[in-house]
């Protein structure tokens, strides 16, 4: 992908933050209007005023990864990873997204609608103002579409903004388990109604043994991108299959997981500019020893960026905070790297780099007050919500509460 010259930071850049001490900033109409001195900003007029004094200011989170809309829940494979079997030997029985396909199958539009706002509020409450959403619990036109149609109207709704990702391709259902280039054709067939209608901006497909390979998803891919979609990929997350690589060969705007990606695959991540967006909160989730090569894809120039991978299997957690702690602690990522891949770098994975992510005039007043003096805090102190108040465009849609220690939930979208 091309960025231009404020795209994602990499490299050295990645340890940059810019850093305003004692700063005070204007909104106007949803929009940061300027950033000045406390002192300056005692002059200025405004309806509304927040104290900040000693806290930490961020932009909102983005989470671009995450399967937010699904029916059920898989607590019952708990024990089954404890005694050791597999994620994909659960999945090869029918069971893991398998069995979520079920269950997402058999709900209402409104079940699942309801059912998302709760979990999307969660991630607000966590500080996140900006969210990417998979389907791929469907595998088949109807439940793919309602699930679709669900994250569309949650970014209609809901303060949180959503930008949606078509993973129609992302198991093979029982009914195709002998001939999955027929169901890649079906899940083909749905993608010029998904483009007029603007139901999704992003194509994926899980490349993983036993599930699609490299050819399988090369095919699928270059359709998507004939159709005019950007396309991301589920790449080397138990196999290094070479799903980087494809990637990079297909110039997609973000390649997820990238647990086993070898050194080639990360130098062409960084010549194709392709955005890593790195899950180590799934490593963590189904006992990994092994985490992404987060360092040697800094060193190579590859823009990181880290997300929840929210879902019902591999990582139940809204928690884009505790995210930050792993990184710290299992990719060896500095501070400030990790800030930048939950900001600025995770607005460029979904193609919002332009509007959001960073806090500077004319970008989206998308911000965080913490329960914090400095950034360092967030990730080092970890389990807990560290947020104060959430800022969405301007408008206060969270604030933590005072009772009992108990968080209250307000949202209303203008
Ligand atoms: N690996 C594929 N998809 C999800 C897991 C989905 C599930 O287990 O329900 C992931 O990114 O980890
Ligand atoms: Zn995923």
């Amino acid at each position: 992908m091309d960025y231009g010259e404020s795209g994602p930071r990499k490299g050295k850049a990645m340890d940059q933050l810019v850093i305003h001490e004692n700063a005070a900033l204007a909104i106007v109409e949803g929009v940061v209007a300027k950033i000045g001195s406390h002192v300056e900003a005692a002059e200025w007029t405004a309806k509304t005023r927040v104290d900040c004094e000693g806290k930490l200011v961020t932009p909102g989170l983005i989470d671009p990864h995450t399967h937010l809309v699904f029916g059920g829940s898989r607590e019952h494979e708990m024990s089954l990873k404890q005694k050791g079997v597999p994620y994909l030997e659960i999945l090869k029985q029918g069971g893991g997204i398998l069995s979520t396909v079920k269950a997402t199958r058999n709900a209402s539009e409104e079940e699942l609608y309801q059912k998302s706002t709760f979990h999307l509020t969660r991630m607000l409450a966590f500080g996140v103002t900006t969210v990417e959403a998979k389907s791929g619990y469907g595998l088949e036109k109807e439940t793919e579409l309602k699930q679709l149609r669900v994250a569309n109207k949650l970014n209609d709704n809901h303060p949180v903004d959503l930008v949606s990702t078509f993973l129609g391709a992302h198991a093979v259902p029982e009914e195709y388990k002998n001939n999955p280039e027929k169901f890649l054709d079906v899940m083909e067939s749905l993608l010029d109604e998904i483009k007029s209608e603007n139901l999704a901006q992003f194509v994926d497909i899980f490349c993983e043994t036993g599930v699609f390979s490299i050819e399988q998803s090369r095919h699928f891919l270059k359709k998507a991108k004939a159709k005019g979609f950007h396309v991301k990929i589920h790449a080397d997350e138990i196999d290094p299959l070479g799903g980087a690589e494809l990637a990079a060969e297909l110039d997609a705007i973000s390649a997820e997981h990238l647990v086993g990606t070898s050194e080639e695959g990360i130098k062409k991540l960084a010549d194709a500019k392709v955005i890593a967006c790195l899950l180590p909160g799934t490593c963590f989730y189904l006992g990994k020893s092994s985490y992404a090569k987060a360092r040697k894809m800094i060193e190579e120039g590859v823009a990181v960026t880290l997300a929840t991978d929210f879902n019902p299997g591999s990582c139940p957690t809204e928690n884009l905070q505790l995210i930050m702690t792993f990184a710290a602690i299992q990719l060896k990522m500095t501070a400030k790297e990790i800030w930048n891949a939950v900001t600025v770098n995770a607005a460029h994975a979904i193609g919002l780099g332009d509007e959001r992510g960073i806090i500077a005039p004319l970008k989206q007043a998308d911000l965080v007050l913490w329960n914090a003096t400095n950034y360092e805090y967030i990730p080092y102190h970890f389990g807990v919500n560290h947020v104060q108040t959430v800022i969405k465009k301007g408008e206060i849609v969270y604030e933590e509460g005072e009772q009992n220690g108990e968080s209250t939930l307000s949202y209303t979208r203008s």
